[in-house]
């Protein structure tokens, strides 16, 4: 048994989150992968139900889990609360210790006019984005009065060289091509990571190093993407530069993330947030979601079934079945049913190529 917890959190998230498991529940079903899913409170929906973001329970859940699914959290009902949703992330990331954020996008050919950029910049573009997930201002010690507020900014050579490891051997499974992300002409820890990084670079000589001030890589991101194959960067830059990064293929809503660490447990959520201004109307897009499902399927073991329900969601895509914030009309449950015809064709496919492969090795035999 392969035990999944939902969170589906707030806003949109519950309803991309559902796409999701049915998704995953329809393969488990038709190819008995075993997959079971519970679901716990996590976010501004823990904070209505036990008056904290993230509970012991769910965390417990997490931690005995072998794939984490997560839509999103926060929205305004919760701005006023004394630990807003958002901690808990920031808490579930910091006590699984996912120190590692994969976060790929890629555009699929034909659907590049799907992009806001011009279709000769992003065609081909095919980025992973591995940002640091438990360092950095977002978990720096906080200071704040009337008058200041600071965020500490710090990074240790371990929490660099973990993270660096990661991205490396990503780049060798790719186009063996790194970027470091940093601003290393003003900020100390930025001197630390490029001296880190090429020091573990030395580890990797298959794999060519560039350093690019973060400022810079944000105008390249968008008028040169090619030019990228796998970007590294601390935290809080990683997460700016990902939301831009969804601007390539077309759509914040396609872009999924895995993060993984130092526990068993991994955590898969598509980068967007809870989009409060579009929750419970059923036109979020889930393909991030679903996309999210396929890197979990990955993780524990089922390569075979992520690749199919890869598949399956650009077979969707490039039958111009969209959602409202690709252009289309298509719903969110209907993108996530359409998905699932699409799997259903594509296990009749598989079966029909092993029966006749079947059929012609018993004439042979
Ligand atoms: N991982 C998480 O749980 C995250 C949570 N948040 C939280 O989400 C709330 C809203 O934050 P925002 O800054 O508005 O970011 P957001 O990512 O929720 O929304 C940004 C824009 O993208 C659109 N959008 C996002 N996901 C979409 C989808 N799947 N389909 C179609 N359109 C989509 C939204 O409608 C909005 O126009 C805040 O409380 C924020 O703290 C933000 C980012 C990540
Ligand atoms: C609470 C935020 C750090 C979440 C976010 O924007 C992200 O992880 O991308
Ligand atoms: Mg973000």
């Amino acid at each position: 048994m392969t035990r999944i917890v939902l969170l589906p959190g707030d806003g949109i998230g519950p309803e991309v989150t559902e796409q999701a498991r049915l998704c995953l529940a329809y393969l488990s079903e038709r190819r008995e992968l075993n997959l079971s899913f519970e679901t716990h409170d996590f976010g501004g929906a823990a904070i209505d139900r036990h008056g904290e973001p993230l509970p012991e329970a769910t965390l417990a859940a997490c931690r005995a889990a072998d794939g984490i699914l997560l839509g999103a959290v926060g929205g305004p009902d919760w701005d006023d609360a004394p630990a807003r949703p958002e901690a808990g992330l920031l808490g579930l990331r910091a006590a699984l210790g996912l120190f590692a954020n994969l976060r790929p996008a890629r555009v699929i050919a034909g659907l590049e006019h799907l992009s806001p950029i011009r279709g000769d910049l992003v065609r081909g573009a095919d980025i992973l984005i591995v940002r640091e997930l438990t360092g950095g201002a977002y978990f720096g010690t906080k200071t704040i009065d009337a008058e200041r507020a600071s965020d500490e900014f710090a990074y240790t050579r371990e929490e660099i060289e973990r993270v660096a490891h990661v991205a490396f051997a990503a780049a060798r499974r790719r186009a063996n091509r790194l970027t470091l992300v940093d601003k290393a002409n003003v900020l100390a820890t930025s001197r630390l990571w490029r001296q880190v990084v090429g020091e573990i670079a030395l580890g990797y000589p298959e794999v060519a190093v560039e350093y690019v001030y973060v400022d810079a890589a944000a105008m390249a991101l968008i008028t040169n993407p090619r030019r990228f194959d796998v970007i590294l960067t601390e935290n809080m830059f990683g997460d700016i530069l990902s939301d831009e990064l969804a601007v390539i293929p077309g759509s914040i809503g396609l872009l999924a993330s895995a993060s993984t660490g130092t526990e068993r447990a991994a955590l898969f959520e598509p980068i967007h947030g809870s989009a409060p201004e579009i929750a419970g109307m059923d036109v979020a897009n889930p393909a991030g979601a679903i996309a999210s499902a396929a890197m979990l399927l990955d993780h524990v073991g089922q390569s075979e079934m992520a690749f199919l329900l890869r598949g399956a969601l650009d077979d969707v895509l490039s039958s111009g079945t969209l959602t409202a914030d690709l252009g289309g009309g298509a719903s969110c449950s209907e993108f996530g049913e359409a998905v699932r015809t699409r799997i259903d064709a594509r296990l009749c496919r598989v079966d029909a190529v092993r029966s006749l492969v079947g059929v012609n090795r018993g004439m042979t035999a």
